[in-house]
C-alpha cells in the first residue's frame, strides 16, 4: 500500500510512501494529510466473515492491506493483542442497543483513559515503539489535545526510550479530570504544555513546528493526532465492527459521530470507501459548529471558538475534513492546496453545487448546544437507563433528529466515560459519576505541566532545551 499526501503536486511530485514512513512523519512535508494512493477493497464474503470474530481479529483482517510489509503477521498479530489487552472489557467496543428505538451505542471508553481515543492510541503507541526500536531511532511527539488525545496519547507512550511528547492543551480549557490525567504522568518522557489559546491555536502550533522542516528533521518529529493515518486506521476496524454486528453485509447501517476534528467521521467514510454499507452519517456537533454550516450550506467560515460542556468538540479548524476535501477536489492537490491556502488567509471556503450534492446524499449533519446536552442526558437515563458523556449526548440527539429510515439501525459513537466530565452530567442529573478504581486518587495526585503564550517560537525553545538537557549524558543514562 502507497500513500500520498492530498496536496501531492503542489511543492513538486515526492514519492509515495510506505505505511512505517507515514506514521513515523505524520504530517507530510507539504503540510498535507497522508492518505492511502487507492482504497483497499473488501468483498460482501470478507465483510461476511468478521461476524462473530473477536475484536482482535476484526482489527487483524481490516488493518492488515494498509500496513504493507511494515510487520510480520505474528508482530503485529501480537501488538494489537497487547493493544486490546488494555481495555476493561475483552469485547473492547460494545454495542448496546437502547430499548426498541433502533439507536444503539458504541462504546468505544472502555480503554484506559476512558475515551475512544485509546482504541487508536494504544496501538499506535506500539507500533512507533516497535519500529523505533528495530531502526535504533528515537522520535518526538508534538501533539495538540482538547482533551482527549492528551492523556490517550501520554499513557500510550509513558516511559518508552524511544519516544518523548510534547502535549499541548488549551489552558483552562479541558475539564478537570482530562487535564489531571495528563500532568499527573510524571514519566520523564512526558511534557505537558498549557497554551493560553484555544484548541485551534495548540493544533496551528504543532503544525508549525512540522511545517518547519529544520525543525522537523532536528527531532525526528511525529505526530499522534488524527492527522497521523495510522489513527485513522486504527479507528476505521470499529465501523466495520459495528456494521457486521448489526447485520452488515446484508444489511446497511448508519452512524452519527459526535464531531471536532473530523477524525473519526472521517474514519467511517474510510470504512464505506472500503466497502462497508453505510447508508449515511451524521456529523454532530456543538455550538461550535462550522461543519454543521458546511454540510448545510457547502460552505465554511471560521467563527470564534466557544467553551461549552463538550470540551473535546470545541474546534473551528478541523484537521481531517481536508482528507475529505481531497475528494472533493476530485483528488486534485494542487487545488486543494490553494483551497486550503484561500481558507486560512480569507477565514472561508466554498465548494460547487456538485461536490456538495454528492456529499450531502452521505452526510446529514446537526448540532446542539449547552441546555441540549444537558436535557439528552437526562433523556437518555430516563428512557433508557444510561448515562451518557456530554459528546455522547450530543450524537445521541441530533441522531434522532436524521433517521432518514427507521428499518436501519442508527449507531451512536459514544466516545467518552461521564466520568472524565463529572460537572456537567451532575448538573444534569444531579448524581456526580464516578471514576473507575485505578483512577480515583486523580484528583489528590501532583500535576507537572509548563504553561506557554501562543507563540511557536517560545514553543520551539522549550522543546530545543528540554531535548538538549534529556540527551546529556548523565540525565540520558537514568532514562
Ligand atoms: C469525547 C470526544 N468526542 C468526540 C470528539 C470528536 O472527535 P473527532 O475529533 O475525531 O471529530 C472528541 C475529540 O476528538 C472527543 O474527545
Ligand atoms: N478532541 C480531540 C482533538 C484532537 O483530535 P485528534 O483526533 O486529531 O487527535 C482531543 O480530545 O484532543
Amino acid at each position: 500500500m502507497r500513500y500520498i499526501s492530498t496536496r501531492h503536486g503542489s511543492q513538486g511530485n515526492p514519492q509515495p510512501l510506505g505505511f512505517e514512513d507515514v506514521m513515523l512523519a505524520g504530517l507530510a512535508r507539504d503540510g498535507g494529510l497522508y492518505l492511502p494512493a487507492e482504497w483497499p477493497q473488501f468483498s460482501k464474503a470478507e465483510i461476511a466473515s468478521l461476524r462473530g470474530q473477536p475484536y482482535g481479529e476484526v482489527a487483524y483482517r481490516v488493518m492488515r492491506p494498509f500496513i504493507g510489509d511494515a510487520f510480520d503477521e505474528a508482530t503485529f498479530r501480537r501488538l494489537i493483542g497487547e493493544a486490546y489487552a488494555s481495555f476493561e472489557t475483552p469485547e473492547v467496543a460494545p454495542v448496546k442497543p437502547l430499548g426498541e428505538s433502533g439507536l444503539h451505542l458504541l462504546e468505544l471508553f472502555h480503554g484506559p483513559t476512558l475515551a475512544f481515543k485509546d482504541v487508536a492510541l494504544q496501538l499506535l503507541g506500539r507500533m512507533l515503539d516497535h519500529t523505533l526500536t528495530a531502526r535504533q531511532q528515537h522520535a518526538t511527539i508534538v501533539g495538540a489535545t482538547s482533551g482527549d488525545t492528551g492523556s490517550a496519547a501520554i499513557e500510550a507512550v509513558r516511559d518508552r526510550r524511544t519516544i518523548d511528547i510534547f502535549m499541548l492543551f488549551p489552558h483552562g480549557r479541558v475539564s478537570e479530570v482530562q487535564r489531571r490525567q495528563m500532568t499527573t504522568v510524571l514519566a520523564p518522557n512526558v511534557h505537558n504544555v498549557a497554551i493560553e489559546g484555544t484548541f485551534d491555536d495548540c493544533q496551528d502550533l504543532a503544525k508549525a513546528c512540522f511545517n518547519d522542516l529544520a525543525f522537523r528533521d532536528r527531532h525526528a518529529l511525529t505526530a499522534v493526532n488524527s492527522i497521523n493515518f495510522a489513527r485513522v486506521m486504527a479507528q476505521i476496524v470499529y465501523y466495520f465492527w459495528a456494521a457486521v454486528k448489526l447485520g452488515a453485509p446484508e444489511r446497511p447501517v448508519a452512524f452519527t459521530v459526535p464531531t471536532g476534528n473530523f477524525g473519526n467521521v472521517y474514519a467511517g467514510y474510510a470504512a464505506r470507501q472500503m466497502g462497508l454499507p453505510v447508508s449515511h452519517f451524521v456529523v454532530a456537533t456543538n455550538s461550535n459548529d462550522i461543519l454543521a454550516r458546511f454540510f448545510e450550506a457547502g460552505g465554511m467560515t471560521m467563527t470564534d471558538v466557544v467553551p461549552t460542556y463538550s470540551p473535546s468538540m470545541d474546534i473551528q479548524i478541523s484537521s481531517n475534513f481536508e482528507r475529505l476535501l481531497f475528494d472533493l477536489y476530485g483528488r486534485d492537490g494542487k487545488a486543494l492546496a490553494d483551497a486550503m491556502a484561500g481558507f486560512r488567509s480569507r477565514g472561508t471556503l466554498k465548494v460547487g453545487a456538485n461536490a456538495l450534492g454528492g456529499v450531502r446524499e452521505l452526510f446529514d449533519a446537526g448540532r446542539l448546544d449547552d441546555e441540549g446536552t444537558l436535557k439528552a442526558i437526562v433523556d437518555c437515563r430516563k428512557r433508557f437507563g444510561v448515562t451518557l458523556d456530554t459528546h455522547s449526548a450530543v450524537g445521541y440527539a441530533v441522531a434522532q433528529q436524521h433517521r432518514r429510515d427507521p428499518k436501519v439501525p442508527m449507531v451512536v459513537l459514544s466516545t467518552a466515560h461521564p466520568a472524565k466530565f463529572p460537572d456537567a452530567v451532575e448538573k444534569a442529573v444531579g448524581e456526580r459519576p464516578a471514576l473507575p478504581p485505578r483512577l480515583a486518587d486523580l484528583m489528590e495526585r501532583t500535576e507537572r505541566v509548563d504553561g506557554l503564550p501562543n507563540d511557536v517560537a517560545t514553543l520551539k525553545s522549550l522543546i530545543d532545551e528540554r531535548m538538549a538537557a534529556l540527551r546529556q549524558p548523565s540525565r540520558a543514562a537514568r532514562r
